[in-house]
């Protein structure tokens, strides 16, 4: 049987793969305005705090082929070629078009590595490429929006917030808080309608019920370094304030808007919120996060196929 070719977008947000690439990095993010020193160093710094480099840029690698190969398992009919198109850093989103372009493809699928649908994130992701393949007559795409409600990746955590709560004392498993967060944006998307919030809540809403989980609450992260507002309740405030109403002696962070083990949940979950907890004297817990593990690319290739089949392709 000839299969039919698709082209499986895979977009992340990309990640320095050495200390020279932070600054080009770090001025892609900002728009093309280079960062201060200071916030270079600050930057290159919590990079080195994590052991000198991210290790994302792999373990999107891992996702993205892992996928690959999970679909072509999945489809007698059907053969995918992954490319990796990033936000940030090379292979740009258009680059990868153009190589799908340039390798034949016809036909392709996008999905973005987070959950969650915004304005900012998502939405932009899916454009660039939109863009791209207007602009060179691509392939044609179809686009998968948000996955933050796939029961495979609701069961994904719900099976690693219990293993945490497994491994506590007696005492700390009766008292412990669950903060299941994202990465914040600025607060303007909600008046915008955005819908990131309430999909995050319904994220939080599912796990604590199929989980049953007590003491769930919902946070952000991660905030951005600018003047305007950005939504909130911060983590490590939200961590004091639980903690002062409820003298919680344990706490769980479940960073579920991200997927990858990567400088924001290794910094600023690993590191900055256990400072919150130590200086608390209370316990810090974080699930195993998904990346290539075999259930999550399970849960991806669902997702796919799912959105294939509503296009009958
Ligand atoms: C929504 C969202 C996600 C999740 C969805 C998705 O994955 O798309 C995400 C993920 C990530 N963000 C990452 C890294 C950074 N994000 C920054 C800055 C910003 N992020 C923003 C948003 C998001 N970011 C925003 C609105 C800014 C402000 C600048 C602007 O107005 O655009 C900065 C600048 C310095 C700082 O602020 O820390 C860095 C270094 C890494 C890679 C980590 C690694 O290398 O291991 C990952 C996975
Ligand atoms: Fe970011």
């Amino acid at each position: 049987m000839v299969k039919k070719k698709i082209g499986l977008l895979v977009m992340a947000y990309g990640t320095p793969r050495s200390e020279e690439e932070i600054e080009p990095y770090y001025t892609h993010i900002r728009r093309g305005r280079k960062p201060s020193p200071e916030a270079l160093k600050d930057l290159t710094d919590r990079y080195a705090a994590i052991g000198g480099v991210s290790p994302l840029a792999k373990i999107t690698e891992q996702q993205a082929f892992g996928l690959e190969k999970t679909l072509n398992g999945m489809y007698e009919d059907k053969e995918f070629k992954a490319y990796i198109g990033l936000k940030h850093i090379d292979p740009f989103i258009e680059d990868a078009v153009q190589q799908m372009k340039a390798d034949g493809i016809e036909e392709a699928v996008g999905i973005v590595l987070a959950p969650h649908f915004s304005t900012f994130s998502v939405k932009s992701y899916n454009n660039r490429a939109q863009v791209e393949t207007e602009k060179i007559d691509g392939p044609k795409f179809t686009f998968i929006e948000s996955w933050y409600d796939e029961p495979k990746f609701i069961d994904y955590w719900v099976k690693e917030i219990a293993k945490v709560y497994e491994s506590m004392p007696k005492h700390e498993q009766e008292n412990a808080a669950l903060i299941v967060s994202a990465h914040s944006l600025p607060e303007k998307i909600i008046a915008m309608g955005d819908p990131y919030p309430k999909q995050l809540e319904e994220t939080a809403a599912l796990i604590a019920k199929q989980g049953n989980f007590k003491n769930v609450y919902v946070g952000w992260q991660s905030e951005g370094n600018t003047p305007d507002p950005w939504i909130g309740p911060d983590v490590q405030d939200l961590t004091r304030e639980l903690y002062e109403q409820h003298s919680y002696q344990a706490f769980v962070y479940a960073p579920l808007g991200f997927v990858a083990d990567h400088l924001e949940v290794l910094y600023d979950n690993d590191y900055e919120c256990k400072v919150v907890t130590d200086e608390l004297g209370v316990s810090y817990y974080r699930p195993e996060m998904p990346n290539a593990k075999d259930e999550f690319l399970q849960c991806l290739a669902t997702v796919v196929a799912k959105r294939l089949n509503k296009e009958s392709l």
